[in-house]
């Protein structure tokens, strides 16, 4: 398979400035320093055309900072991305901008990610007529059409955003990203903020509009059950640092890293072998003082000496793809 996303060691840092208490507490003599947090380390994967690829991991892993730079809302720090073989790391050319147009993101909070002041048929329509992809006479028509794919009554175009419920507002965010003709859609919690009922709808939607319009989804979630469903392959992060990327199937069936099958023992599953539940021991560390060598070696059963010592090299068999030193031919 082709490659259609391909990140080659992307990475974003953050600085973390002092604040004025901090500033102050360091005036009296405290040892306090601006710090950098590395959001996303040095990822490397790609995705091929019409594949759905799940993204997971612990709160604060840097999953959202990681799909932001894809879509372009973010700047990389290092690293490369290339769409469709083009290099769109900084969009600076028109062709790497019409790239980049086709890859658009939804959001969880779709209250927040609709301006309250303007009407769906705008919402939905403005970046259409703004690219050229309809006309101010076409687009009624247009935003019919959008409505309708996502399974909405046109009327819902006159309605502003606070008169409908969570579900209809996150069809409209999807219609809105859908207007501008995308390829590739980054989905990050898109489903979180939804009651369950409306979350299996949104799913069904989001599996409907793949087959339909021939997309491919980097889907963001916490959720590993809905994960296991909606993704032909699985990408782990742990403190900024991509862990393990397999097949939905062969990562659920036989995790390779023991960061992911802690994260998967966490999962109830039925009728898998698999009943505990159990959550991922100790601490989430700080991202701004990571452990040295392998980041998960604190709260990880299986680490020997090397661990702690030296960061793992990614090992890539038949597609699995393990950065985990009982996988790299030694010993941890
Ligand atoms: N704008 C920012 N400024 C400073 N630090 C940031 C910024 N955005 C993210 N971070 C830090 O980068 C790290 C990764 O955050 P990110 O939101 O990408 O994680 P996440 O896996 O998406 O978490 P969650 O599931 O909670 O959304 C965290 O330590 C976060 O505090």
């Amino acid at each position: 398979m082709t490659a259609m996303l391909e990140l080659d060691g992307v990475s974003r840092r953050f600085e973390k400035k002092l604040d004025g208490v901090e500033r102050f507490a360091r005036r009296l003599g405290a040892d306090l320093k601006e710090t950098c947090v590395n959001a996303v380390d040095s990822a490397s994967f790609s995705i091929a055309r019409g594949e759905v690829v799940g993204l997971v991991g612990e709160s604060g892993c840097g999953k959202s900072t990681l799909g932001r730079m894809v879509a372009g809302l973010l700047p990389v720090s290092d690293g490369t991305i290339r769409f469709e073989g083009t290099d769109v790391t900084d969009a600076k050319s028109a062709q790497a901008r019409d790239k980049r147009l086709r890859i658009q993101m939804i959001f969880q909070d779709p209250m927040s990610s609709l301006n309250p002041r303007m009407k769906v048929a705008d919402i939905v329509g403005e970046a259409a007529v703004y690219h050229g992809l309809t006309t101010r006479a076409g687009v009624t028509g247009y935003v019919d059409a959008l409505l309708a794919k996502v399974g909405l009554d046109p009327a819902f175009a006159h309605r502003y955003p606070h008169q409908m419920s969570g579900g209809q507002r996150q069809r409209i965010g999807i219609a809105r990203a859908l207007a501008v003709q995308p390829e590739f859609l980054i989905c990050d919690e898109s489903i979180a903020a939804l009651d369950v009922s409306i979350q299996a709808q949104v799913i069904n939607l989001f599996q409907d509009l793949r087959r339909e319009l021939d997309l491919t989804y980097l889907f963001i979630s916490h959720d590993l059950g809905v994960v296991e469903h909606i993704a032909d392959r699985v990408v782990v992060m742990y403190l900024g640092r991509v862990v393990e990327i397999a097949p939905t199937e062969a990562l659920f069936d036989a995790p390779r890293h023991p960061y992911t099958q802690a994260l998967l023992d966490q999962v109830p599953r039925l009728g898998a072998g698999r009943q505990t539940f159990r959550t991922v021991k100790g601490e989430i560390p700080s991202p701004l003082n990571p452990p040295p060598g392998c980041h998960f070696h604190p709260r990880c059963p299986m680490a020997g000496p090397r661990c702690s010592r030296e960061v793992p090299r990614t090992i890539s068999q038949g597609g699995h793809t393990t950065a985990c030193h009982l996988h790299d031919g030694g010993t941890a």
